[in-house]
C-alpha cells in the first residue's frame, strides 16, 4: 500500500490550508490518482488495522439498496450513525441511486443490475458507468455522495474499475473506500466470469483534517507489510445473494489501529 502512504505524505507536505464545511480545517490537494493491481493482493491497509466487517457490511448495505442505518447497527457497524436522522434515515444516498435511480415517469433504474448485464453482453462498451450523483436529489441526502461515479472496463479477460471521488478524508475514509471498491470489482468480476484487473482511484479534493496530522505522521513511521488475500464464496452467482459471511480475508497482518475523530 505504498500508493496510499505516498498520497498521505503528499497531502501532509504539499496540502494547502483550507477551511471546510465541518469547521475542522484541512490540508488539501486537488486531482490525484492511485492504482491497485488486484493480482498483487487485496488492498487493505497494513500500517493500521481496519475493521473488516464495517467495510464488507457497508458495501453489502449499499448493494441492498438500503439507506437506513438500522441494518448496519444490527451488525455492529456504526460508521454512518452521525449522519442519520431520528429514524435512522439518510435520504436518497448511494443504495437508492445504485439500485433505484428514479426516472421522470415515476419508474426507477437498477444501475447495478444494468451494468452487470452490459459487462456480460457487451464487454467492450465504454458506457459501463454507475453514478450516485443525482443532481435533482443531492439536496435531500444527509451527505452528498463522495464516491460519485465509477466505470468498469474489460480487457484481456480482466475487469477493472475506476472511481471518481470528489472529496476524500485521506486518513479515515480513503482506506475504507479503497478496500470497498476493490471488493466491488472482485464481486462484479465473479458475477461476470472475469478475473479482477485493476482498481483505479481518482480523487478531487483529497484532504487531511487538522486533527489527523499526528495520526498520519505516526502511520508514516510504519513499514507496510504484505497484502492479505480476499476469498469470496464461489457459489454466489447473483448480486443480491451476498452476505457478510461470504467474504474471508486471509493473512491480514496489520499494525494496531490508530484512533482519529471523524469530522461531521
Ligand atoms: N469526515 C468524514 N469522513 C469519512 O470518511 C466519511 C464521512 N465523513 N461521512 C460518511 C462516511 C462514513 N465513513 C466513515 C465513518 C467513520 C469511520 C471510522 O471511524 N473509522 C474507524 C473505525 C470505525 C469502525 O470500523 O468501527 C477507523 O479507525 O478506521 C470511517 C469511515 C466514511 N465517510
Ligand atoms: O466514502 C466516503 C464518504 C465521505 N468521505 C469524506 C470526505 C469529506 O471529508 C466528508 C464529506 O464532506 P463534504 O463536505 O461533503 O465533502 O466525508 C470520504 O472520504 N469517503
Amino acid at each position: 500500500m505504498l500508493q496510499y502512504l505516498d498520497l498521505l505524505r503528499d497531502v501532509l507536505e504539499n496540502g494547502a490550508e483550507k477551511s471546510d464545511r465541518t469547521g475542522t480545517g484541512t490540508r488539501s490537494v486537488f486531482g490525484r490518482q492511485l492504482r491497485f493491481d488486484l493480482a498483487d493482493g487485496f488492498p487493505m491497509l497494513t500500517t493500521k488495522k481496519l475493521h473488516q466487517k464495517s467495510i464488507v457490511g457497508e458495501l453489502i448495505w449499499f448493494l441492498r439498496g438500503d439507506t437506513n442505518v438500522h441494518w448496519l447497527q444490527e451488525r455492529g457497524i456504526n460508521i454512518w450513525n452521525e449522519w442519520a436522522d431520528e429514524n435512522g434515515d439518510l435520504g436518497p444516498v448511494y443504495g437508492h441511486q445504485w439500485r433505484s435511480w428514479p426516472t421522470p415517469d415515476g419508474g426507477s433504474i437498477d444501475q447495478i443490475a444494468k451494468v452487470i448485464a452490459s459487462i456480460k453482453n457487451n464487454p467492450d462498451s465504454r458506457r459501463h458507468i454507475v453514478s450516485a450523483w443525482n443532481v435533482a436529489e443531492v439536496d435531500d441526502m444527509a451527505l452528498p455522495p463522495c464516491h460519485t461515479m465509477f466505470q468498469f472496463y474489460v480487457a484481456d479477460g480482466k475487469l477493472s474499475c475506476q472511481l471518481y471521488q470528489r472529496s476524500a478524508d485521506v486518513f479515515l475514509g480513503v482506506p475504507f473506500n479503497i478496500a470497498s471498491y476493490a471488493l466491488l470489482t472482485m464481486i462484479v468480476a465473479q458475477l461476470t466470469g472475469l478475473e479482477p484487473g485493476e482498481f483505479v482511484h481518482t480523487f478531487g479534493d483529497a484532504h487531511l483534517y487538522s486533527n489527523h496530522i499526528e495520526q498520519a505522521q505516526l502511520q508514516l513511521t510504519r513499514e507496510p507489510g504484505p497484502l492479505p488475500t480476499m476469498v469470496i464464496n464461489p457459489d454466489r452467482t447473483e448480486i443480491d445473494s451476498f452476505e457478510i459471511e461470504d467474504f474471508t480475508l486471509l493473512d491480514y497482518v496489520a499494525a494496531p489501529s490508530i484512533k482519529a475523530p471523524i469530522a461531521v
